[in-house]
C-alpha cells in the first residue's frame, strides 16, 4: 500500500532523527555504553511546551507511525489534520525502542566492546523500564517537561503505563491500548512457543548469526505463532474458512488458504526484522511488571497521577477484553482517574493497528474528557 500525502506533511515531519544518549545504565545491572535513540516528529513545541504527544509502538513497529512517505507509518490514519493526532496542534513523537532494529541501538548495533562487531549474543537483558527510561532521556532532550499524552498498543500499551509509573509527574494522559500491567501467562507461554522457534534454528547460533541468513526458519515460525495470536476465531474463519489453494489437489497435497497466509506473514517479518531484537523484545515483555520493585502492582498504581484511559478489544484472544477491563476496574479501585473503552472488531489485538476510525473516536473523546476537566469516570 502506497501512502498518497492529502496534506503539507513534509513541512512539519521531522523525518529520521537519531539521537546520541551515551551511556544507559539497565534495570537489571548491566550498562549499555552508547545508546543511540531514532525518531520521528510531527508538529511544533509550542512556546508553553505542552503540547507534546509521545506515541509507544508494538512488537514489530517503528519511529515511523505517520510520515509523507511512500511506505505510509502505522498509525498514519490517525495523524493529520482534524484528527486525534494533528500536527497543526500536538508536537508527536515516536521513538523506536531500545533493543528494537530500526535505528535505536539493539543487538545489531555495533559493540565498542568488540571493536564495532555486532552485539548479537552480548546484547543484555533489557526490560520495557529500560525502554522507557530511553524515552525518558529523548523527551529530556527535546526540552519537554510534561507529556500531555502518552499512547500506544501492546508492547507499546506496556510502554505507556510504565510511563505512568515511572514518571507520573511527566504524564498528563495516557492511553494503554490491548496491554497490561504486568504480563499475563497466556501472553508469556506464546512469547515462550515463539523463544523456542528461533531458539532451536540451527542458523541461531546462540544469536552470532550476523553475516549468515540468520535463523530465516526459526523467526519466521515465530511469526506465525504471533499471528494466529494477533487476529480472531471468526475473522480466519471468514477469510479462510476451509479453502485450499488448489481445489484439485490430492489430499496429500493439501495446503490451505490459511496455512499459506501464514507462510507468507512469516516470510514477510523474516525481510524486515531481526531474530535478536525478537527475543529481547518478548523477553523485556515478560518481564513486565509495573509492581516489581514498587512493593506491587498496587502500590505502583499508586503512583499514577495522570488521567488514564483504557482500551480493551472485544475479539482479543491475547489480552482478552476481561483482563483489559480489570485493569481499568484496578487502577479506578485505587482512587485514580481511570476510563475503559472498549474497541469493536473482528481483528482481534491487531485491531489496535487496524481500527483506525474507532481508535480516531476514542482519542478525540478522552483528550476533550481531560480538558474539559471531568472527573474522568
Ligand atoms: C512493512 C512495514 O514496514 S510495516 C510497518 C512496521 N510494522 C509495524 O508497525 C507492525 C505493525 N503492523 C502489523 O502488524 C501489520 O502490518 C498489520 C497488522 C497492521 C496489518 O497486517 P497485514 O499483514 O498487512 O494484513 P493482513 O493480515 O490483511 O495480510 C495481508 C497480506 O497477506 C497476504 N495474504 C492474504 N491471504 C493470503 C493467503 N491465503 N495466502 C498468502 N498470502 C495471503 C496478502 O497478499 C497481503 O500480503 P502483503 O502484505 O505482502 O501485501
Ligand atoms: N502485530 C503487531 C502487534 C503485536 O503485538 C506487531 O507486529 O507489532
Amino acid at each position: 500500500m502506497n501512502h498518497t500525502a492529502t496534506w503539507d506533511e513534509t513541512a512539519i515531519w521531522s523525518g529520521r532523527q537519531t539521537l546520541a544518549l551515551g551511556r544507559v545504565q539497565l534495570e537489571a545491572g548491566e550498562t549499555l555504553p552508547e545508546v543511540e535513540v531514532a525518531y520521528e516528529t510531527f508538529g511544533r513545541l509550542n512556546a508553553a511546551k505542552d503540547n507534546a504527544v509521545l506515541i509507544c509502538h508494538a512488537l514489530t513497529g517503528d519511529a515511523h507511525a505517520g510520515g509523507p512517505t511512500e511506505e505510509p507509518g502505522w498509525w498514519q490514519p490517525l495523524i493529520g489534520p482534524g484528527k486525534a493526532l494533528d500536527p497543526e496542534r500536538w508536537y508527536i513523537i515516536c521513538s523506536n525502542v531500545l533493543g528494537g532494529c530500526n535505528g535505536t541501538t539493539g543487538p545489531q548495533s555495533p559493540d565498542p566492546a568488540q571493536d564495532g562487531r555486532p552485539y548479537g549474543s552480548r546484547f543484555p537483558l533489557i526490560t520495557i523500564r529500560d525502554m522507557v527510561n530511553v524515552q525518558r532521556q529523548l523527551v529530556d532532550a527535546l526540552c519537554i517537561g510534561e507529556l500531555a499524552l502518552v499512547l500506544g498498543g501492546s508492547m507499546g500499551g506496556l510502554q505507556v503505563i510504565e510511563w505512568a509509573v515511572s514518571y507520573p509527574e511527566r504524564v498528563r494522559a495516557c492511553i494503554p491500548m490491548a496491554a497490561s500491567g504486568q504480563l499475563s501467562a497466556l501472553a508469556i507461554a506464546y512469547n515462550e512457543a515463539m523463544r523456542s522457534a528461533i531458539e532451536s534454528d540451527p542458523a541461531f547460533a546462540g544469536g552470532d548469526y550476523y553475516g549468515t541468513a540468520g535463523p530465516v526458519n526459526g523467526l519466521a515460525l515465530a511469526r506465525k505463532i504471533g499471528m494466529i495470536t494477533y487476529r480472531s476465531f471468526s475473522l480466519f474463519q471468514s477469510r479462510f474458512g476451509h479453502e485450499t489453494s488448489a481445489a484439485d489437489a490430492p489430499l496429500g497435497h493439501t495446503k490451505f488458504q490459511i496455512e499459506t497466509y501464514l507462510d507468507h506473514q512469516g516470510a514477510k517479518l523474516v525481510n524486515r526484522f531481526d531474530a535478536n531484537s525478537y527475543l529481547r523484545l518478548i523477553r523485556a515483555m515478560d518481564l513486565h511488571d509495573i509492581g516489581r520493585g514498587r512493593g506491587g502492582v498496587e502500590a505502583a498504581i499508586q503512583r499514577i497521577q495522570s488521567d488514564l484511559l483504557w482500551v480493551g478489544i472485544d475479539s482479543d484472544r491475547l489480552y482478552p477484553a476481561e483482563e483489559q477491563r480489570a485493569w481499568a476496574e484496578r487502577i479506578l479501585a485505587q482512587g485514580k482517574r481511570a476510563l475503559y473503552r472498549e474497541i469493536a472488531s473482528e481483528h482481534g489485538h491487531d485491531a489496535f493497528l487496524l481500527e483506525f476510525d474507532q481508535i480516531n473516536d476514542i482519542i478525540i473523546d478522552f483528550v476533550g474528557r481531560v480538558e474539559g476537566n471531568t472527573d474522568g469516570r
